[in-house]
C-alpha cells in the first residue's frame, strides 16, 4: 500500500476520508477524541502544500439532510485543533463541495457536509455508491483512507472513490493495524474479549469467529438482554433483538462445546425509563420486572467480571457496559476499566464510545496498552475478515 509519503500532494486537491463520528449532546462535542486522532495526516498532508478536503460521516442519518447530524460543529472543531480557519462545505457533493473544492488555497482545510447525507454512500446498490463516488472524484485529484473507525463499510467514500483516484492509507488507519495485528498474531493467554455497547446486531456476528479466538468471551451494555433472553429469562424493556435469539443459542452452545467461557452478568441496573433521574435497582437477571431496562451490569457481575479477567493477559474490550453517559448507569464501565487497568494484560479499548467513556470517567489513557478510534472495525480486524476500506487501498 502506498503511504502518504509516497504522494506528491503539494498544490493537489487532496480527499481525506477521517472517521469524525464524536458523541454529540446537541451541538456540543462531548469528546473530541476522532477529531484529535485525525490531525497527524492532515497536518502532514497542508505541511507539504496539499488543499485538504477532508469526508466524514456523522451518526446514521436516513440519506438526507438532517441539522442533528451536521458536522458544521466539527468544522468548527477541527479549526481550532488545527489553529486555522476550516472552510465547510454546506453540502457533501454538491455545488457546495464543488465551490470550496475550487477555491481551497494550497496548504488550506475544508470540510464537507456529513457524507451519509447522500443516500448513495452506504446504498447496497453499486451503481448508486459508483454514481456518488464519480461526484467526490471530481472535487479531488488524489485520496487518503483514513477513517480507521469506518472501514469496516462497504460505503462510496470508504471503498468505491479510491478505485477513481490516485490513493494511499493514512497514518491512522497504519497505526490501528499494526497493534491489532498483536491481537491476531499468537495472543498471550488467556486471552478475554469483553463486548457491551447498543450496536447489538452489528456486532453479535463477531462472536462466531471469536469463538475460535478467545478464551473467554465476557457480554455487557446492551448485547446481554439478547443472550439473557435466548437462556429463557425475561428481559423487561431492555434492548432486545428477538431474530438473534436462535443465532445467541447456537454460539452458547458451540462455546460450551469448544470450551470457550462465555461470562454473562448475574444482575443488572434495572430502570424505569433510559433516563438519568429515573427510579432504577440493581436486580438478578432472573427478576428483571416486566416494566424495566436493564441500563448497566449489576454490582456482583463487576465483581465477577474483575475476577475473569484478573489473570488475562490479553483483553479487547468494546462497547460500555452500561449507559454511562449517565452517571447512575456509569458504574459497570467503570468497573471494568479500572479491571483492565489493575490487570497485568495488554490492554486495547475500542470503539467510539468506549474511548469517550474512558476519557469521561477520568482514566489516564497511557494506562491502556492502546485505545483505538474503532469498535466495529477493530472486531472485524480481529476476526480476520476483509476491510473493504482497507482492500480498496491495496
Ligand atoms: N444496557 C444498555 N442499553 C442501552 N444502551 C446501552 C446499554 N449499555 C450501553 N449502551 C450504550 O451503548 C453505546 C455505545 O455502543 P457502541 O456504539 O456499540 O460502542 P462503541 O462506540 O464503543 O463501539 C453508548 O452510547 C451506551 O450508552
Ligand atoms: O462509531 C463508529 O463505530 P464504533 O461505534 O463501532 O466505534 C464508526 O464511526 C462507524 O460508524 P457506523 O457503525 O455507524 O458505521
Amino acid at each position: 500500500m502506498r503511504t502518504i509519503d509516497d504522494l506528491d500532494v503539494s498544490g493537489k486537491r487532496v480527499f481525506v476520508r477521517a472517521d469524525l463520528n464524536v458523541p454529540l449532546d446537541g451541538d456540543r462535542i462531548t469528546d473530541d477524541g476522532r477529531i484529535r486522532a485525525a490531525l497527524p495526516t492532515i497536518e502532514a498532508l497542508r505541511g507539504r502544500g496539499a488543499r485538504v478536503i477532508v469526508a466524514a460521516h456523522l451518526g446514521r442519518p436516513k440519506g438526507a439532510p438532517d441539522p442533528r447530524y451536521s458536522l458544521r460543529p466539527v468544522a468548527a472543531r477541527l479549526g481550532e485543533l488545527l489553529g486555522t480557519e476550516v472552510t465547510f462545505a454546506a453540502d457533501t457533493a454538491g455545488e457546495s463541495a464543488r465551490a470550496v473544492s475550487a477555491g481551497l488555497a494550497d496548504g488550506a482545510v475544508a470540510l464537507l457536509e456529513n457524507v451519509r447525507f447522500e443516500p448513495g454512500e452506504t446504498s447496497k446498490d453499486d451503481a448508486e455508491r459508483g454514481e456518488l463516488a464519480d461526484r467526490f472524484a471530481q472535487l479531488a485529484d488524489l485520496y487518503v483512507g483514513d477513517a480507521f473507525g469506518a472501514v469496516h463499510r462497504r460505503h462510496a467514500s470508504v471503498y468505491d472513490l479510491p478505485g477513481r483516484l490516485p490513493h494511499a492509507v493514512g497514518g491512522l488507519v497504519l497505526t490501528e493495524v499494526e497493534v491489532l495485528k498483536k491481537l491476531t498474531t499468537d495472543p498471550q493467554r488467556p486471552y478475554a474479549v469483553v463486548l457491551g455497547g447498543s450496536k447489538v446486531s452489528d456486532k453479535l456476528g463477531v462472536i462466531d469467529n471469536l469463538l475460535g479466538t478467545a478464551d473467554r468471551i465476557l457480554i455487557g451494555g446492551g448485547m446481554v438482554f439478547t443472550f439473557l433472553k435466548a437462556q429463557g429469562h425475561e428481559v423487561g424493556t431492555s434492548l432486545l433483538e428477538t431474530d438473534q435469539l436462535d443465532t445467541v443459542r447456537g454460539y452458547l452452545e458451540r462455546a460450551e462445546r469448544e470450551g470457550v467461557e462465555i461470562v454473562l452478568p448475574v444482575d443488572v441496573v434495572a430502570a424505569e425509563k433510559f433516563a438519568a433521574d429515573a427510579a432504577h435497582a440493581d436486580v438478578g437477571v432472573d427478576a428483571i420486572p416486566a416494566d424495566r431496562m436493564g441500563l448497566d451490569i449489576g454490582p456482583r457481575s463487576r465483581a465477577l467480571f474483575a475476577e475473569k479477567l484478573a489473570d488475562a493477559r490479553t483483553v479487547f474490550w468494546n462497547g460500555p457496559m452500561g449507559v454511562f453517559e449517565m452517571e447512575p448507569y456509569a458504574g459497570g464501565t467503570r468497573a471494568l476499566a479500572a479491571a483492565l487497568i489493575d490487570s497485568d494484560a495488554f490492554t486495547v479499548v475500542g470503539g467510539g464510545d468506549s474511548a469517550a467513556a474512558v476519557r469521561a470517567l477520568g482514566f489516564d489513557e497511557a494506562a491502556f496498552g492502546h485505545i483505538s478510534t474503532g469498535g466495529g472495525a477493530s472486531l472485524e480486524y480481529l476476526e480476520g475478515k476483509d476491510l473493504p476500506g482497507i482492500d480498496a487501498l491495496r
